[in-house]
């Protein structure tokens, strides 16, 4: 289906009286993140909730991908580990004990290492933290490859949509990918694949446009208010957050998508009615980030980091899903 032979629906969360049955949709859809949830039960072992891969950490950077993987873990996945530069690895590892982590992905033999548990991940985010270097943009993209070929959800974000924008081929056409662009990642997307500026009029067509292009993957235009598509449906997320915008928020968005992609993707069309289980996915991650700023914004104000948004995470998910 394309925009031209049917307009795309679009469900937008709004307080207005006269707009009752987008409310109504909009709890429709958090009913259906609720639906995939697996429930906590005692026949259950470690790893069935999740293994969740982040592919990023260099010298530079290594709080996002940390971010990342602490968020996947706080959602409710069992194991998360870290594939990032040797240097970062002892960093990441210091800022916490929970997390498994591979200084591997400037190694001769990164792709190797990381290919080696990829049959045993249920989704890799690609790029919080991964930098520019040429070399780890290279063995990213043979892990994007690697990962295709197995089949898993791919979420990609930060420095993976570099390689993407530069790229497309990539990526394109495999559905099992989400990509969540901030402004300018969106910019350098859009101009990539359509060859014209975004037209700032037109956000939602923007989105649509780009997952269109991108052959229908769920792509999650971070802002002001999300909006999330798979070229045929447009989601709003205008969830209330905060106005404080410390970076390493969106690393708690992709992080918390890994899991709830693998999730959506594992239960089936049942569970979602039918809906792409991406963006029902999509949907919970946005849901959830912006809670965790509202709930943390609320207690330290200005002050505010992303590291206090991750504290809220289990509050802001039992708030949004298990009530
Ligand atoms: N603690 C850590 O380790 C963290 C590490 N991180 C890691 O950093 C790496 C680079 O990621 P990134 O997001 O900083 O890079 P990029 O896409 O070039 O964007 C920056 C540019 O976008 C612009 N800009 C942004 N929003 C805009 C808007 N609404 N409207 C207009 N402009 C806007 C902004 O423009 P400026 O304000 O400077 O003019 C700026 O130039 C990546 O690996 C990531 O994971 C982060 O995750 C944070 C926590
Ligand atoms: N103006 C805004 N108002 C409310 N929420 C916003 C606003 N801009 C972004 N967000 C929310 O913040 C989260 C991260 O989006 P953002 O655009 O900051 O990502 P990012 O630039 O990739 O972050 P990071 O610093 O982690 O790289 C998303 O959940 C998004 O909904
Ligand atoms: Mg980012």
């Amino acid at each position: 289906m394309t925009a031209a032979l049917s307009p795309p629906i679009v469900i937008e969360r709004s307080f207005s009286l006269h707009r009752n049955h987008t409310l109504k949709d909009m709890e429709n859809i958090f009913q259906l993140v609720r639906n995939v949830i697996p429930p906590l039960t005692g026949k259950r072992h470690k790893g069935q909730d999740g293994r969740i891969g982040i592919v990023g950490g260099c010298r530079e950077y290594t709080g996002a991908p940390y971010f990342a993987a602490i968020t996947a873990l706080k959602v409710g996945a069992d194991l998360s580990h870290v594939f990032c530069t040797k240097d970062a690895a002892t960093v990441i590892k210091s800022y916490s004990p929970e997390l498994i982590v591979h200084p591997v992905l400037d190694s001769p033999n990164a792709v190797h290492e990381v290919d080696k548990w990829l049959p045993r991940l249920h989704s890799v985010v690609i790029g919080p933290g991964l930098g520019r270097d040429e070399a780890l943009l290279e063995n990213a993209k043979a892990i994007i490859e690697k990962s295709k070929l197995k089949g898993i959800p791919i979420i990609i974000d930060a420095d993976g949509l570099w390689i993407i924008s530069q790229q497309p081929s990539l990526i394109q056409g495999y559905q099992r990918a989400i990509l969540t662009p901030n402004y300018m990642e969106f910019s350098r997307l859009y101009e990539a694949m359509l060859r014209d500026p975004v037209d700032s009029s037109d956000h939602h067509g923007c989105v649509l446009r780009l997952s269109q292009a991108l052959g229908n993957l769920t792509v999650v235009q971070k802002g002001e208010r999300d909006l999330i598509s798979d070229g045929e449906k447009v989601l709003v997320c205008s969830h209330e957050g905060s106005s404080r915008r410390c970076g390493g928020q969106g690393d708690l968005l992709s992080g918390s998508l890994g899991v709830l992609a693998h999730w959506a993707f594992l239960a089936g069309a049942e569970k979602t009615n039918g809906q792409n289980p991406f963006l029902v996915a999509a949907f919970g991650a946005c849901s959830l980030t912006r809670q965790c700023n509202n709930q943390a914004f609320q207690k330290f104000g200005r002050s505010m980091t992303a590291s206090d948004m991750v504290s809220e995470v289990g509050t802001a998910f039992s708030k949004l899903f298990e009530t």
